[in-house]
């Protein structure tokens, strides 16, 4: 490994303190402990020199979307359910089969021993619904932070929730959101954003709303819930549906890598159900809080705020019946399917539509929307 410390970096954009002194005068970095990898590549273990405490270090190659990553992550800490950053270095970093060194983000995190929620989850021996509710409630905590600060998170999937230790029981662990790398900051706008599966409800009420906006009789909300944020809250719902019977609320007919157009219909019809086999034990409210966050228009999708408050979450009515998700999650081919398939839904949800794009609140030529602007 190849080190170079370059210029001290306090991007004036992002308001981000990143170090330029070399990692390795604080933290010894075990370059070949990886704790997992993901598409920036592993995330490995390093070690404080002067606590000797463990901790996670993510590489990301230094770039806008990296210290947007950074940036937003970073924001978002400290609370006890998002993995916290601790250090962030900006260090020149050659790999060994790099033919230069090159510019990266050494992102310092707390280290989480637990491994992901739904490798836990198989391990479980009387999984219930009172537990699926206790995880959730972890979950929505993290994602009620998020948005009150007006961040989406937009990868909210199972490998992305990481478990602070190893536990025999699962009621006992904290569970912490990680991955910012998707996340994106609302920039105030008008009526949710859309992707194609949504276009014609969306596209609609953006431009009913648009008419009010120029006519000057409808003041946008001060904050309004965008499409970014209910796309999260459509990943809650798929979360809890697996949590709660071992499989996926929407799958295609036969096993497939890429997105089917028959599971993108699906999904826009919000065609799914919740067979007598799995479900039977589940009750009813678990039923109606997923029927609530799988909603098909964005706009009348249960917001964060909403589900804080369901009752189901305090798990007092959620039956003590052990569920079969566990049993059904062993087959780690089938589980594999199911994360793929979750995340490529993730995909195609966070894929602007650019052919309809609204104008920021804070760019509103009307005067009557300045004025009130102006106002707030
Ligand atoms: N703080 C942490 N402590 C322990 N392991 C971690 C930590 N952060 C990440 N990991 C492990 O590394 C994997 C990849 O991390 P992360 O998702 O942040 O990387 P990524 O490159 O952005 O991945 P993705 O492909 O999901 O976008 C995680 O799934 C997890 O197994």
């Amino acid at each position: 490994m190849t080190f170079h410390c370059p210029r001290m970096d306090e991007s004036a954009q992002t308001n981000m303190v990143i170090k330029s002194s070399s990692i390795v005068e604080d933290y010894e970095v075990r370059w070949r402990k990886s704790l997992g990898t993901g598409v920036s590549g592993p995330v490995r273990l390093c070690i404080k020199r002067n606590t000797g405490e463990k901790y996670a270090l993510k590489c990301l190659l230094d770039s806008k979307k990296a210290r947007t990553e950074v940036t937003l992550h970073q924001r978002c800490c400290p609370h006890p359910n998002i993995v916290q950053i601790y250090d962030v270095y900006c260090n020149s970093v050659q790999f060994p089969r790099e033919a230069v060194a090159r510019s990266r983000l050494l992102v310092v995190m707390e280290l989480m021993n637990g491994g992901e929620l739904f490798d836990q989850i198989i391990r479980e021996r009387h999984f219930t619904e009172k537990k699926a509710a206790a995880i959730t409630k972890q979950i929505v905590s993290a994602v009620f932070h998020c948005h009150s600060l007006n961040i989406a998170h937009r990868d909210l999937k199972p490998e992305n929730l990481l478990l602070k230790e190893k536990s025999e029981d699962l009621q006992n662990v904290t569970i912490k959101l990680a991955d910012f790398g998707f996340a994106k900051e609302d920039v105030g706008l008008v009526t949710p954003q859309f992707t194609p599966y949504y276009v014609a409800p969306q596209v609609l009420e953006a431009q009913k709303q648009q008419r009010l906006e120029r006519s000057g009789l409808k003041t946008p909300p001060g904050t309004p819930y965008t499409y970014d944020k209910s796309c999260d809250m459509w990943s809650v719902g798929v979360i809890i549906y697996i949590m709660l019977c071992g499989y996926p609320p929407f799958f295609p007919e036969t096993p497939s890598k890429q997105m089917t157009p028959n599971m993108k219909r699906k999904i826009m019809a919000g065609e799914y159900r919740f067979p007598k086999n799995e479900w039977s034990v589940v009750s009813d409210m678990a039923k109606d809080v997923i029927q609530r966050l799988l909603e098909v228009d964005p706009v009348k999708r249960m917001t964060v705020q909403q589900l804080i408050h369901h009752t189901w979450l305090l798990g007092e009515e959620a039956p003590e019946l052990a569920l079969l998700s566990p049993a059904i999650m062993q087959d780690k081919d089938a589980l594999h399917e199911v994360m793929h398939a979750h995340a490529q839904q993730l995909t195609v949800m966070r894929t602007p539509d650019t052919t309809f794009q609204l104008k920021p609140l804070t760019s509103a030529e009307n005067p009557i929307l300045k004025k009130r602007l102006k106002a707030r």
